[in-house]
C-alpha cells in the first residue's frame, strides 16, 4: 500500500497507473510519428510547385536516394550525388530538385541554378539551417558558433572578427605564412627522399592549422613537426561525429560520445581560453599594440576594450565563452577546407603536365629560377601573390570542382524561389534549402565541359553571374576566403616547382564502384568533403631540384 497525501492505492493499482501512463506516452509518440509522416507525404504527393524525383506514397524520396548511392561508390560525400539525381530526373533545367527524405534526413530544396542561389542568399538571407548544423560544429566548436547561429548575435561576432580576415590586414601576415610552407617544403622533401606513400591530407592539415594558429592565435602549434594537445583533442573531436553515410545503429549512437565530446571540449576550451587570457592580460598592462601585422585574436580583443571604454580588470565570462568558441570554429573551417584544396591542385596538376608546366613557368617569371628565391621575395613584398594570375584560375577551378563546404539555410512561410525563364514559384517554408554549389558549378547550362579540369576558362571566357560560389555568397558568404586565397598561393609559390606529386589507386567502396566520373580520389565525408583516403600519394623531388 502506497499513502499519496490523504489517497492510499496498492500495488497493483500503481503497477496499472504506470503502464497506463507508458502506454498513454508511447501511443502519443506514434500517433504523432504517423500524423507527421502523412503530412509530410502528401504535401510532396500533392505539390505541382515542387519538381521533384518520382515520389513514392510511403517511402518518399528514400528508394530514389537508395538508387543513386548503390549506382556511386557508397562512400561519397553527400553533395556527390546530387547533379546524378538532377541529370537521372531531368530538373537540371528546372533549377531546383524537392527531396523528400523524411524519416531518415530533413524534407528539402536543393539549388542547381546560380540565379535562385542568389536568391536565397544575398537577395534576401535565409537563416542557417541550425538544426542540421550543429550535430557537426557544436561538438567541434560549442554552441553559438559563427558558422550555424544567425541573427544579432551573429552579426556581433561577424563585425568583430571581419577586420581581421581584410586583404590588407591579411598581407601584413604574409611572412609568417611563408614559414610554416618553408616547413611543409621540409617535411616534404624528407618524406620525397624514403619515396614511401604518404597521406598527402595528412600533412596539407598539418601545414593549414599551423597558418591558422598562426594567423588567428599567434602561436607556433608546429603541428608539422610534434603533435599539439589542442589539435589531437580537435581531431579526436571529428573522428567521433556520427558518421551520415552509415546506418548502423551503433555507431549512430555510440554510448561513449558524449563522455568523448564532454573531455575533448575541455582541453580545446581549456587551452584556447588561457591564450586569450594571457593576451588580454597583455593588452591591458600594454594598451593597443602598434605592432604592424596583428593577430586575429588581438583584433577581437581591442574592439571588446574599446566597447568598455579601455581598461578593465576582467573579462566579461559571456563574451570569453563565446570567443572561444569562435577561435574554436575558425580553427575548424580554417584548415580542413584548405588542406584538400591543396591536395586536388597537386592531383590535378599531376594529371595535366601541360597545365603544371604553364604555373611552374608563371612562377619562375614572378620570382626567377632560383627556388630560394620565392620565400625570400614574398617576405618582402607579398603583393607578389597579386601577379600570380595563372595559379588563381587553377584554384578557381579545384574550388569549382570540388568545393569543400557549402551552405545550408532554412526556409520561411511565404518566401520563395521565383524561375528567372518561367517566373514559377518555388516554396521554402519547413523546408531545408541546400545552397550545395557542386550542382550549380557543373552545370552544363553554365559551364562548358564542367567535369573538364580547364583553369584557362577562367582567362579565356565569360564565367556565368553567381555560378561560382565555393565561399557561398552574401553576408555569409566565407570570413575566410581571402585567407585561403592568400595561403593557398603561398604554398604554390614555395611548393609547385619543387615536388611531383602523385595520387594513388585505393581499394574500392564496399559496392565495388571506385571512381566519380574518372575520379579515382572523389570526395568523401569527413567534417567538409575531403578526398578520399587523405589522397595516399608518392612524392619526389622535381627533376629541377634533382
Ligand atoms: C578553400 C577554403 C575555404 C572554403 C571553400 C570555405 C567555404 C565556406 C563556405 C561555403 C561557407 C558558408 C558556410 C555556410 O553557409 O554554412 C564558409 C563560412 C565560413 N568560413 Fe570558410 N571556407 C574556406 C576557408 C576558410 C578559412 C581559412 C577560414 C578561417 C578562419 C574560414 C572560416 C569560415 C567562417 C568563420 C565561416 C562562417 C562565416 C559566417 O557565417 O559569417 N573558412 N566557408
Amino acid at each position: 500500500m502506497v499513502q499519496i497525501g490523504s489517497y492510499s492505492i496498492n500495488a497493483d493499482q500503481l503497477k496499472f497507473g504506470l503502464t497506463s501512463l507508458v502506454g498513454i506516452y508511447i501511443f502519443q509518440g506514434v500517433a504523432r510519428f504517423v500524423t507527421k509522416w502523412i503530412q509530410v507525404r502528401r504535401r510532396f504527393r500533392n505539390a505541382t510547385d515542387m519538381p521533384q524525383p518520382p515520389h513514392h506514397w510511403l517511402l518518399g524520396h528514400l528508394l530514389v536516394m537508395a538508387d543513386i548511392v548503390q549506382s556511386l561508390p557508397l562512400d561519397v560525400h553527400p553533395h556527390v550525388h546530387l547533379p546524378f539525381l538532377f541529370e537521372k530526373y531531368n530538373l537540371k533545367d528546372k533549377g531546383v530538385m524537392y527531396l523528400d527524405l523524411w524519416p531518415v534526413g530533413t524534407s528539402m530544396v536543393v539549388i542547381s541554378d546560380p540565379n535562385m542561389a542568389y536568391q536565397v542568399a544575398q537577395g534576401y538571407s535565409l537563416p542557417k539551417a541550425e538544426r542540421e548544423l550543429d550535430p557537426v560544429l557544436t561538438p567541434l566548436s560549442g554552441p553559438g558558433n559563427m558558422v550555424s547561429i544567425s541573427g544579432p548575435k551573429w552579426k556581433f561576432w561577424r563585425t568583430i572578427f571581419n577586420p581581421g580576415f581584410a586583404v590588407q590586414h591579411l598581407m601584413t601576415l604574409v611572412p609568417g605564412i611563408v614559414k610554416d610552407c618553408e616547413n611543409f617544403c621540409q617535411v616534404m622533401e624528407e618524406k620525397a627522399k624514403q619515396g614511401k606513400v604518404i597521406n598527402l591530407e595528412k600533412h596539407t592539415t598539418c601545414l593549414t592549422i599551423d597558418i591558422i594558429g598562426r594567423v588567428v592565435l599567434d602561436t607556433e602549434l608546429n603541428t608539422q613537426f610534434k603533435p599539439h594537445p589542442l589539435v589531437e583533442a580537435f581531431k579526436s573531436q571529428i573522428s567521433w561525429l556520427a558518421p551520415a553515410n552509415s546506418y548502423n545503429p551503433w555507431l549512430i549512437w555510440h554510448p561513449l560520445r558524449p563522455l568523448v565530446f564532454w573531455w575533448n571540449q575541455r582541453i580545446m576550451r581549456g587551452i584556447l581560453g588561457g591564450m586569450l587570457d594571457q593576451r588580454f592580460r597583455q593588452r591591458n598592462l600594454n594598451g593597443t599594440s602598434t605592432k604592424k601585422s596583428k593577430p586575429i585574436i588581438d583584433l577581437a580583443l581591442e574592439t571588446y576594450l574599446k566597447e568598455k571604454d579601455g581598461k578593465v580588470d576582467t573579462m566579461d565570462e559571456e563574451f570569453r565563452t563565446n570567443a572561444i568558441t569562435q577561435m574554436l570554429v575558425f580553427v575548424f573551417a580554417g584548415h580542413d577546407t584548405t588542406s584538400s584544396t591543396i591536395c586536388y591542385i597537386f592531383h590535378r596538376l599531376s594529371q595535366n603536365p601541360d597545365k603544371m608546366a604553364r604555373a611552374r613557368e608563371e612562377l619562375d617569371n614572378i620570382f626567377g629560377t632560383d627556388l630560394d628565391n620565392a620565400a625570400t621575395l614574398l617576405r618582402k613584398e607579398p603583393q607578389l601573390l597579386n601577379k600570380m594570375v595563372y595559379c588563381t584560375a587553377i584554384i578557381r577551378e579545384i574550388l569549382r570542382m570540388y568545393p569543400p563546404a557549402s551552405s545550408v539555410r532554412f526556409g520561411e512561410p511565404g518566401f520563395y524561389m521565383k524561375d528567372p525563364k518561367t517566373g514559377a514559384l518555388y516554396p521554402t517554408e519547413e523546408l531545408m534549402v541546400w545552397i550545395a554549389s557542386l550542382p550549380i558549378h557543373v552545370n552544363d547550362n553554365y559551364w562548358k565541359d564542367p567535369r573538364e579540369f580547364r583553369p584557362e576558362r577562367w582567362l579565356e571566357e565569360d564565367i556565368p553571374k553567381d555560378a561560382w560560389r565555393p565561399f557561398e555568397r552574401g553576408t555569409r558568404s566565407c570570413i575566410g576566403q581571402e585567407l585561403a586565397l592568400i595561403e593557398t598561393k603561398v604554398i604554390m609559390a614555395l611548393t609547385l616547382r619543387r615536388f611531383d606529386i602523385e595520387a594513388q589507386r585505393q581499394p574500392n567502396a564496399a559496392n565495388g564502384l571506385g571512381e566519380v566520373c574518372g575520379e579515382h580520389v572523389y570526395q568523401v565525408l569527413a567534417g567538409s568533403a575531403k578526398p578520399k583516403g587523405g589522397m595516399p600519394s608518392i612524392i619526389k623531388l622535381a627533376p629541377r631540384v634533382i
